[in-house]
């Protein structure tokens, strides 16, 4: 043997007995996992308590992994510990391969169960009915802006946020025979969301192609695959296998750096993490300075928004809802204040629920 293979040899008996010692940990990690698991009632799942994790996991890293990969280790890890006690189950817009269904699995790991639904409609009324533990709806996008039907009902469910997912999007241009030329290409179908994120690629590239939004990507992506018509859709990469379809155009999002935001919904309420944010919708008067008297006390308490967004109210005409995100949990004294004082200055309010900030990758 020379020199070479002796270290390979090894280094590879060092790797094998690394292995048996993280496969030791790790399932007596699942043990005590499963030992809260029997401490608890209903669901086990606790946000706040995993973000912590993820948090103190990624600022103690000495390297050399890179904190991405210690994040998406750890939540690997924790999605396996929940099920082997009970895996949770989350709804989700598909079918399967859907952008939704990356960010299910990018907050509560791939031991999630997903529920594909057919429309953005149905997925509140799934966990209502107790037919999933949780929801991942897109509410806002880097490129596009807000998801209007997603604001309208979480206006009206008595469900609660209790997590946040900030999901990179980068679209793929698939079609069934990766030999046709771009130029033959009679309709493309998308979500028309995702149809405006790359409206600059579609009108140099694909000038001539009808376009033709559906209810999701991987919809799109599922009606292209059965169908022999020179047809392509925009989606990301999880729907092109699903579908027996190839990518001929990749990243041809508008935007380099275009994200959407997820919000998770469910019966639980979250616990402060210690770095939380607090979503609610507001109703104001149609009258000069409401606005104005809204937001004072924000600045007055030294509390941050991260969003205000408003959105034409149902129920009177040029009468509007503010959406707003706010720095720190309903539970802090500074936001619980700041709440009352928006309570006084609006016709309603609604605490959509104080969850952990996403942990970056
Ligand atoms: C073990 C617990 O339950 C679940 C599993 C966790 C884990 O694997 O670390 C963390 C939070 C919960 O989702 C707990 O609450 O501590």
């Amino acid at each position: 043997m020379d020199d070479t293979a002796q270290r390979l040899k090894t280094l590879r008996q060092t790797i094998d007995g690394i292995d048996d010692q993280i496969l030791s940990l790790l399932n007596q990690r699942a043990q005590a996992a499963g030992q809260i698991g029997h401490l608890k009632t209903g669901v086990l799942y606790r946000p706040e308590r995993e973000a912590q994790i993820l948090h103190r996991l990624k600022e103690a890293n000495s390297g050399p992994l890179p904190g991405a990969s210690v994040v998406f280790l750890f939540r690997e890890i924790m999605s396996a510990c929940l099920a082997y006690e009970r895996p949770v189950s989350v709804a989700c817009l598909g079918p399967q391969g859907s952008f939704s269904e990356a960010a299910v699995v990018r907050h509560f790991g791939h031991a999630a169960q997903r529920r594909h639904c057919d429309s953005l409609g149905d997925i509140f009324r799934i966990v209502e009915a107790n037919e999933t533990d949780f929801a991942v709806v897109p509410v806002e996008n880097s490129t596009e802006g807000a998801v209007g039907i997603i604001l309208d009902q979480m206006v009206d469910t008595p469900l609660q946020a209790c997590g946040e997912v900030m999901l990179p999007i980068h679209h793929q241009l698939l079609v069934r025979d990766a030999s046709l030329p771009l130029s033959e290409i009679t309709q493309v179908y998308s979500h028309s969301q995702s149809l405006g994120q790359c409206h600059h690629w579609l009108d140099a590239h694909l000038p001539q192609a009808r376009r033709i939004p559906v209810t999701s990507n991987s919809e799109a992506a599922r009606l292209v695959g059965n169908s022999s018509e020179a047809w392509a859709a925009i989606a990301g990469d999880l729907a092109a296998e699903p579908y027996g379809l190839y990518a001929v155009a990749r990243h041809i999002e508008d935007q380099v750096d275009n994200t959407t935001r997820f919000l998770v919904f469910g019966h639980l309420v979250a616990q402060p993490s210690g770095k939380d944010k607090t979503s609610l919708v507001v109703g104001v008067e149609n009258r000069p300075g409401a606005i104005h008297a809204l937001l004072t006390p924000l600045a007055e308490e030294g509390v941050s928004m991260s969003r205000l967004e408003s959105r034409p109210a149902r129920t009177h005409l040029w009468s509007y809802v503010f959406y707003i995100d706010l720095e720190g949990h309903q539970s802090e004294e500074r936001v619980a204040r700041v709440l009352q004082e928006i309570k006084k200055n609006s016709i309603f309010v609604k605490v959509l629920g104080s969850y952990p900030v996403t942990v970056s990758i």
